[in-house]
């Protein structure tokens, strides 16, 4: 992050009670045993700040120790009054984790002697830059993006914990408002780190760590050092003095980051060029009840005899709270993910289903531009979708090998990618026209330094870069298709130079489509024409052998 003025928390500014804040902070870390002596906090803006190496740093070195004891932990919030309530409830919350984190916060804080008070006093006392605090203005500047749903979703998963809550423990409202309860969740969302301490995997607060800012790759590594009993962090590379000392919050989609952290990264590659923003495919949504349907629908086949008699089915996966190592933004994007092909009542039926179990919604597969994983479900499921009765048998009958959808990973044949193609390409073609603006015209504002009303980190430059990201992704699989579509039949001399043009463009997202995907169809094709050319010679051969 770079901001404009940086004003040194041990000098003086203008606002004489902030410098106080600081330096009761700084202070009480001290006197409890916190290190931090070559770096410095800075705030650049009210409640905005980083942390500044006050000379060089060597690589591996402890630049960061935050004793045990100035932690807020899960097991702290889950000792809280709310807190047992919750416990002793069972209470099927959005992200467990974070809101004892949060009880515990929102409980200590109303004691105006608490030993953490110096910490919460220094907590940005808005987030207007996190998403769920947006106004309808700023929300209409993300027009056509899949993520003003999840924000939606968001704020009431946080209402509904709160009511929630609020059953089982009548004194929450007393402790809390809804407002203060949504604050106290993005902040313990976008400040948390995901630890084990003393064996127990956790969650905790960590004042001071918790003011590094994100940059990848990154240059310095964190852990709670059990040895020291302490959280610590250590350089992974010399910074030079001066410079603002950054956390990696981990290779994440920018609908990630801005969900979770109220900021969206301008330049969102990794040093290896990948771009890790998404976008996801499919918008169906299931209503309670009927999850078993499947938005993608139900596909007959007409030779049911053939069809394998027990289909296994892939089981609904929740995905754990948390997104891996580093720290643990967000974490309720939890849906559990069913992807079958199976017999039910004599029907093949073939569902793509991403349940969002608080929300009953379907969750989309969230493809980037990358022929990973979840490009390879895409695909797969699509062949299933779009395959006619002879290929569904092909896939479902006996001796098949395909069990569940996922498992398509090889194309069924050139005719059934062809539909693929066509299917994908109109569903990337209406997603890009759900916005009001074009790809090319967010580009050409973004590189425009002289816009006031897209100033750095504000929340509008934040929406048009994830929209900007959004439409990446979805003309990067329109070029794809429409490409892959001209190649179907052109001559083996055609289909070479547009893949090479294609390689040399740096379009190797389309171009490995083309050469390993398409390259084999098309092969298999020509070898399947020849062995029925040859079938019909023999045919012709025998009938009238004096024809050849
Ligand atoms: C863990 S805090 C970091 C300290 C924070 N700047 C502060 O003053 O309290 C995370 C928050 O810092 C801000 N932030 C961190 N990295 C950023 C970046 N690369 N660009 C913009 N804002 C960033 C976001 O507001 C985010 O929610």
């Amino acid at each position: 992050m770079q901001l404009d003025a940086e004003v040194s928390s041990s000098g003086g500014t203008a606002d004489e009670s902030a410098v106080n804040k600081y330096d009761r902070f700084l202070k009480w870390l001290l006197d409890n045993g916190a290190h931090f002596p070559l770096l410095e906090l800075r705030e650049y803006e009210s409640d905005v700040r980083g942390v500044h190496a006050k000379e060089a740093l060597a690589g591996d070195q402890v630049v960061v120790e935050i004793p045990l004891r100035c932690l807020i932990t899960v097991e702290m919030g889950k000792e809280s009054d709310v807190g047992k309530a919750v416990l002793a409830s069972n209470l099927p919350l959005d992200a467990p984790k974070h809101i004892f984190l949060m009880l515990f916060m929102l409980t200590d804080r109303r004691n105006p002697s608490s030993f953490f008070k110096p910490y919460y006093d220094i907590l940005p006392s808005s987030l207007s830059n996190m998403p769920i605090f947006w106004t309808d203005e700023e929300l209409a500047y993300l027009k056509g993006s899949h993520l003003l749903v999840q924000i939606e979703e968001r704020k009431r998963a946080i209402e509904a914990d709160y009511a929630a809550i609020a059953d089982v423990a009548p004194s929450l409202p007393s402790i809390c408002s809804v407002e203060e309860f949504k604050w106290a969740r993005m902040c313990v969302c976008s400040r948390n780190f995901g630890l084990e301490v003393n064996r127990i995997r956790t969650a905790a607060l960590v004042p001071y760590a918790d003011m590094l800012n994100h940059q990848r790759p990154r240059e310095t590594k964190w852990t709670f050092d059990n040895a020291r009993q302490a959280f610590t962090i250590t350089t992974l590379q010399p910074i030079a003095p001066g410079a603002q000392v950054y956390d990696s919050y981990g290779q994440k989609c920018n609908h990630r980051f801005l969900l979770n952290y109220g900021f969206a990264v301008e330049n969102n590659r990794e040093a290896d060029n990948f771009c890790p923003n998404e976008v996801g495919l499919w918008q169906e949504r299931a209503r309670k009840g009927e999850r078993e349907r499947g938005p993608i629908g139900a596909l007959t086949a007409g030779d049911r005899s053939s069809l394998q008699p027990e289909a296994p089915v892939l089981e609904p996966r929740r995905t754990e709270q948390g997104n891996g190592p580093g720290r643990e933004g967000g974490g309720e994007e939890g849906g559990g993910e069913e992807a079958r092909i199976r017999k039910e009542d004599g029907m093949v039926v073939c569902s793509l289903i991403w349940f969002f179990p608080v929300c009953e919604q379907v969750k989309r597969i969230r493809v980037c531009v990358s022929d990973n994983e979840n490009m390879k479900a895409a695909l797969s499921l699509l062949r299933v979708v779009v395959a006619n009765e002879e290929e569904l048998v092909r896939m479902l009958g006996p001796g098949n090998m395909f069990k569940t959808a996922r498992d398509i990973t090889y194309p069924v044949s050139l005719g059934n990618e062809e539909r693929v193609l066509h299917t994908l390409l109109k569903m990337v073609t209406d997603a890009l026209a759900l916005y009001p603006t074009r790809l090319e015209d967010d580009v050409a504002r973004l590189a425009r330094r002289d816009d006031a009303s897209l100033r750095p980190f504000s929340n509008r430059r934040h929406a048009l870069i994830q929209v900007r990201g959004e439409k990446e992704v979805l003309s990067a699989f329109q070029t794809l298709c429409s490409t892959a579509l001209t190649l179907l039949d052109v001559s083996d001399n055609v289909f070479k130079e547009t893949v090479n043009s294609l390689y040399s463009e740096g379009n190797f997202f389309a171009a490995n489509y083309c050469s390993d995907v398409l390259y084999r169809l098309r092969q298999e094709e020509y070898r399947r024409a020849d062995a029925a050319a040859a079938q019909r010679s023999v045919k012709v051969n025998l009938t009238n052998p004096t024809i050849v």
